[in-house]
């Protein structure tokens, strides 16, 4: 694979398997226990646990685990479009497709390469992808686990075609909690969103910190580059870094939505949480030749952990 085993052990921190359907699914371990289970389907992490075996992303009891339609729970990618917004698929069309993996990735950065597994996805559009959507894209999709446990995923867009092409995009990730009512978000606060459930009108959030009493679909604007979301009831907070994805968009469907989706159990609303890094309200603009990046790390501290260590720093202005 063209990296020395002292820097990454490519055959001892992966594990490659098949699903039901016969698609691959490749298993990221750290040296302390963490694992991460990624799809070539949907370029998907359909599970991700700590040290000690505990699931930290919400898979529904009722998720369809069949291509074409990408799986409820996990984190699923949304690109080219996210949401219904445009001509395209809700979300578009990256989580229903099947990923090739790149078998000889470009190695980590030499700061950034101490223990950690990873795995490189590549999606390239099919000939039926390019007749709704006309623009040659290569996206790689890099998933890594710390020696920690962090979960890191970098994505890198490239324009391949002659022309401009702009795009919306997030990293759709359902956490798991204890229960909703228990949950509430740090580093949202004071900032502008617009609200799905009113036609998208811009709105302020007042509260010192987000909690959940009924139905949210928001994308927070110009958020701080790190959320903490407190999970008093399993006493531990996920803490979501981000770069180069200035919304977050915070989704929980509650009882009446719950009903609706058949791929959703009527009561499993409680255990879930989506908080999403994204770009969604100012599509991304790339020329030919140019490319974007966007990171997402995750990681989980116990619930001491005080929001005023997150660096708060704006994304943009
Ligand atoms: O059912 P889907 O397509 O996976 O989408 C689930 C939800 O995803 C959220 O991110 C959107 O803000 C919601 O509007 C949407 O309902």
């Amino acid at each position: 694979m063209g990296h020395s085993a002292a820097v990454w052990d490519y055959r001892a921190a992966i594990e490659v398997t098949r699903d039901w359907n016969g698609i691959v699914q490749v298993v990221l371990r750290s040296p302390q226990g963490a694992s991460a289970r990624v799809s070539l389907h949907g370029g998907q992490v359909m599970s991700w646990k700590n040290n000690q075996g505990e699931e930290l992303l919400f898979t529904s009891s009722k998720a369809i685990f069949k291509p074409p339609k990408s799986m409820r729970g996990g984190i699923p990618i949304c690109f080219p479009q996210f949401g219904n917004l445009a001509s395209l698929e809700q979300h578009g069309f990256a989580r229903n497709k099947i990923w090739a993996v790149d078998e000889n990735p470009p190695p980590l950065h030499p700061n950034d390469s101490d223990g950690k597994s990873f795995i490189d996805l590549i999606l390239r559009p099919s000939a039926e992808d390019l007749k709704c959507w006309p623009h040659s894209f290569e996206f790689r999709l890099r998933i890594s686990l710390t020696t920690d446990g962090s979960l890191l995923l970098i994505s890198r867009i490239r324009n391949v075609d002659g022309k401009p092409f702009s795009f919306s995009f997030a990293y759709h990730t359902y956490l798991s909690v204890s229960d909703i009512s228990e949950v509430r978000i740090e580093g949202l606060e004071t900032l502008d969103y617009l609200d799905n459930l009113c036609q998208r009108e811009l709105c302020t959030e007042q509260g010192d910190a987000l909690t959940f009493e009924s139905e949210v679909d928001r994308a927070y604007l110009c958020c701080t580059n790190a959320i903490a979301v407190i999970d008093h009831g399993k006493k531990r907070t996920f803490v979501i870094q981000k770069e180069g994805l200035p919304d977050v968009v915070v989704w929980n469907p509650w009882d009446r939505k719950s009903k609706s989706m058949l791929d959703f159990g009527d009561e499993e609303y409680k255990q879930m949480l989506c908080v999403d890094g994204a770009a969604v309200e100012k599509p991304v603009l790339l020329r030919p030749g140019e490319e974007w990046t966007a990171r997402l790390e995750l990681s989980v501290v116990p619930s001491s952990f005080c929001s005023d260590n997150l660096d708060m720093q704006k994304t943009c202005f």
